[in-house]
């Protein structure tokens, strides 16, 4: 179990990134969704130590993490948002390099680790093809199978899932829930779908605070009864929004589906059974009224 208490971020201009996050994650996979520029990063990089909070504890079973970093990096795996760059070296080598900076020496150990993690994340027939070279789904395929060197118990993956195509995606999402089940895996996505498909808990982070916290399933439980829908001309929408709760809305054949949150059924709009998307969409419209409301 992963315990976040009161960690907040300042960075050196005065950006708030954290803003006082408490989460309790246990085994399994847990989601982080959020908005550009919730946090996100900043609390995967916090958590994997490679920043220090400005205030707050994190805790991952035993391990006090930000005084024992070196323990808790023993027992991460982490794949973040981008690498940055990629070697000219063969998956096999380069996998074969960071087993050995994660410590497996034994030269037989190493290969049997190396050769599972290949076959396990389906690049086993690309293993001798440069690293460089490879696409966008077989670079995060690769990016999971470092992550996964020496058997960690704790696994950030940092919006795997961006640039993907479908089919890419499935397989990275299927690869992550195999892994899942004896470990902590914490998702941080953008993308409502990656977490709808495969975390059994997940938050909402927004303006680097926690705005929900919950089984998906729940959450959605939370909101039923309570979401409306109405298709509209799109010269309408402002109209809408200035007299109704619009979560929100998309164009489809020429006009605008329109979603709203309301206790009541408003005239000429349809029930609809609100699905995870409308539970994100609505903590983020509560997140954006609140300092509003505050500055009012
Ligand atoms: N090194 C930094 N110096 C100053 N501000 C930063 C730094 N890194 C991030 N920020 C700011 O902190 C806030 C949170 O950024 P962060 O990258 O953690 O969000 P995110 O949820 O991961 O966003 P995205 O989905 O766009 O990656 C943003 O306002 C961002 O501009």
């Amino acid at each position: 179990m992963l315990e976040v208490k009161g960690v907040s971020h300042v960075y050196a201009n005065g950006t708030r990134a954290l803003d006082d996050v408490n989460l309790t994650i246990p085994r399994g996979m847990f989601g982080l969704l959020g908005p550009n520029g919730a946090g996100k990063s900043t609390l995967m990089r916090t958590i994997a130590t490679l920043q220090a909070p400005t205030t707050g504890r994190i805790r991952f079973g035993e391990i006090d993490v930000l005084a024992e970093p070196d323990r808790l990096r023993r027992t991460l795996g982490y794949l973040p948002q981008d690498f940055g760059v990629y070697p000219r070296v063969s998956a096999y080598q380069m996998l074969d390099h960071m087993a050995v900076l994660k410590g497996i020496h034994h030269a037989g150990e190493r290969r049997d680790a190396v050769e599972h993690l290949l076959n396990q994340t389906n690049l086993w027939a690309v293993r001798g093809k440069a690293i460089a070279g490879f696409s966008g789904g077989m670079r995060q395929r690769f990016g999971i199978a470092q992550a996964l060197i020496g058997d960690p118990e704790l696994i950030i993956v940092d919006e795997p899932t961006a640039g993907l195509d479908p089919e890419e995606r499935n397989r990275f999402l299927n690869l992550l829930a195999g892994i899942s089940e004896s470990v902590v895996v914490i998702l941080s996505t953008h993308l409502v779908d990656d977490v709808a498909d495969l975390c059994p808990r997940m938050a909402v982070l927004a303006g680097g605070r926690v705005q929900l916290e919950g089984a998906p399933h729940d959450l959605i439980g939370s909101i039923a009864g309570r979401v409306w829908r109405r298709t509209v001309p799109h010269q309408q929408l402002a109209e809408m929004q200035a007299s109704h709760e619009v979560i929100s809305y998309r164009f489809f054949a020429g006009e605008i589906v329109v979603h709203v949150l309301s206790d009541s059924q408003p005239e000429g709009f349809t029930p609809v059974s609100g699905g995870l998307e409308d539970v994100y969409f609505t903590t983020l419209a509560e997140a954006r009224r609140a300092p509003a409301e505050a500055a009012a």
